[in-house]
């Protein structure tokens, strides 16, 4: 599991480690790994040519003296004072002492240089790059040289991801003690690249309970439900499947084939393209409705391509079991209905259905993630998948993290892959897992499906990713 921490966290958790250690020495640990990490990018050191972009908190210190360690393995180190009077003093010193220089014309040095540090601003930065940072940061990028960002690319919202005017963009992080929620959320995470954590001894004075955390393989594994001995059909869950319509047949089909797919023992469809569903898939059960007439089932999936059949949003809704609302279920769907259910509710909406059902633009949906999959999930008191190039999940109860899946890639963006993820978190829903198990296992297989399909060949399609669901399933219970 990948954990982050907001910045507020970080800080008291720095506060009480730092009251037991000397002056510097967390700032010198951030320093050694930042250096290490430098020096693992560049192959070789002796003869590097380094740039540091120095700003002026403690952000520019570390970045300092890590560049004075790169001085001492004999790189040639300048460093770029955006406010030359505030830079870190004792870091400063350090590098000047180890041979590095500071730079007259920064454009000069960033053109010739292999590696670019950028320490500007690192958790205590806020509101993007500020104008005459922008054109350094702009020549770093252009310049070739691998750009590594301090803790956090500059310019980024550590807390939310957000990037409110322009931020550095940078091919690896360094970031120190924990992850900050940024780098697990587009678009910040975007920015960041290739993220490496180094341990300063944070970890013991951290709230146990992240504020944002990533599934890995091994989380997932432990997670998947596994047929035992003891199972029939009926135990392992039987999902119901509300979708498609004369418009949208193939919604019906590529929803039972996420379903097929996700651990439930039986996949009966409810609907008018019953006969489309069993030309593809002959073990689907299939009935025409309505779904209170259709016999039992563990969990609901409704709204693929629904078209406008309000009734069967409503009684799907009325169900005592865990429901999946997706698509033109989320936009027919009556939002007392949903607070008032006592069975789970999840629901699944990409940043266009977000933003209709928050009333806010859709830009504005994108830009802040986190905010707003956490107020959907408490003004409906439902689990909310939120789509998009980050999907994040998040549960009603607001002490509990939300889930930023890190497998997700812009392959995904074709027609119907949300279809194939509704029926696969619904089946995996009526299998037993608790809703944000559900969904953010669901991102996970879909995602790493996506990935291998992509392996094979690209672009693909939804229906390759439904294929690709069972070897992404073997690859996380039985990793090489
Ligand atoms: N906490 C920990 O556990 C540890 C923390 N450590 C390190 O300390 C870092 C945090 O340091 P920090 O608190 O000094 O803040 P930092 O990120 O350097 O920037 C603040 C300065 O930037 C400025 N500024 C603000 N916005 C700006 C903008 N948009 N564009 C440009 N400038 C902007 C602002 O100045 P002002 O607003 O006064 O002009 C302020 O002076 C942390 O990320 C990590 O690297 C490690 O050493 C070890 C353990
Ligand atoms: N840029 C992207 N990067 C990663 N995943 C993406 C990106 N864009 C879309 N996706 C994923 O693709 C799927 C699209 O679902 P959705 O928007 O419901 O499409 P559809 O309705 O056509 O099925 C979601 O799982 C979403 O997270
Ligand atoms: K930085």
């Amino acid at each position: 599991m990948r954990t982050a921490h907001r910045v507020e966290k970080v800080r008291a958790a720095e506060a009480e480690l730092m009251a037991r250690l000397p002056d510097g020495a967390l700032m010198a640990r951030a320093a050694a790994g930042l250096a290490a990490a430098c020096a693992d990018l560049l192959g070789r050191v002796y003869g590097a040519r380094v740039v540091l972009l120095v700003g002026s908190g403690d952000n520019g210190g570390d970045t300092l003296w890590a560049g004075a360690r790169l001085a001492r393995r004999g790189a040639a180190v300048h460093a770029v004072l955006l406010a030359p009077d505030r830079a870190h003093a004792a870091g400063l010193a350090a590098f000047q002492a180890a041979g590095g220089r500071v730079a007259d014309d920064p454009f000069a040095v960033l053109s010739g240089a292999d590696l670019v540090l950028d320490g500007i601003t690192g958790i205590g930065g806020t509101g993007g790059l500020r104008p005459a940072a922008v054109p350094v940061a702009r020549a770093a990028r252009g310049s070739g040289a691998v750009v590594v960002a301090v803790d956090l690319p500059s310019g980024v919202e550590a807390d939310s991801g957000e990037v409110r005017g322009e931020a550095l963009r940078a091919d690896a992080t360094v970031t120190f003690g924990t992850d900050k929620p940024g780098l697990l959320i587009d678009p910040a995470r975007e920015h960041a690249g290739t993220v490496r954590l180094v341990d300063i001894g944070l970890g013991p004075h951290l709230p146990s309970v992240p504020d944002v955390e990533s599934l890995q393989h091994p989380d997932v594994a432990v997670l998947l439900p596994e047929p035992s001995g003891e199972s029939d059909k009926y135990r392992r869950g039987v999902v119901g499947v509300a979708a498609g319509s004369a418009r949208y047949p193939g919604a019906a089909v590529l929803t039972v084939a996420g379903a097929l797919r996700g651990g439930a023992g039986a996949v009966r469809y409810v609907g008018p393209e019953g006969a489309a569903v069993v030309a593809r898939f002959p073990e689907a059960l299939v009935h025409a409705g309505p779904p209170v007439k259709a016999g039992r089932v563990q969990a609901w999936v409704v709204g693929p391509g629904l078209g406008d059949d309000e009734d069967t949003v409503g009684q799907v809704l009325a169900s005592d079991v865990p429901v999946l609302v997706d698509a033109d279920g989320l936009r027919l769907l009556d939002p007392d209905a949903v607070r008032a259910r006592t069975a789970p509710t999840l629901l699944t909406p990409h940043a266009g259905e977000a933003a209709a059902l928050l009333g806010r633009d859709r830009a504005e949906v994108e830009a802040g993630r986190l905010d707003a999959v956490r107020e959907l999930s408490a003004r409906y008191g439902a689990t909310v998948l939120l789509k998009g190039s980050t999907t994040l999940i998040a549960a009603p109860d607001p002490r509990l993290p939300v889930r930023a899946d890190p497998m997700g890639t812009p392959w995904l963006a074709t027609a119907g892959s949300g279809d194939v993820l509704s029926g696969l978190a619904g089946s995996l829903l009526a299998a037993g897992l608790p809703p944000l198990d559900a969904a953010s296992c669901a991102a996970y297989l879909h995602g790493l499906a996506a990935r291998r399909a992509a392996a094979v060949s690209t672009p693909i399609t939804s229906y390759e990713v439904a294929d690709a669901l069972g070897a992404a399933w073997r690859d996380i219970r039985t990793p090489d």
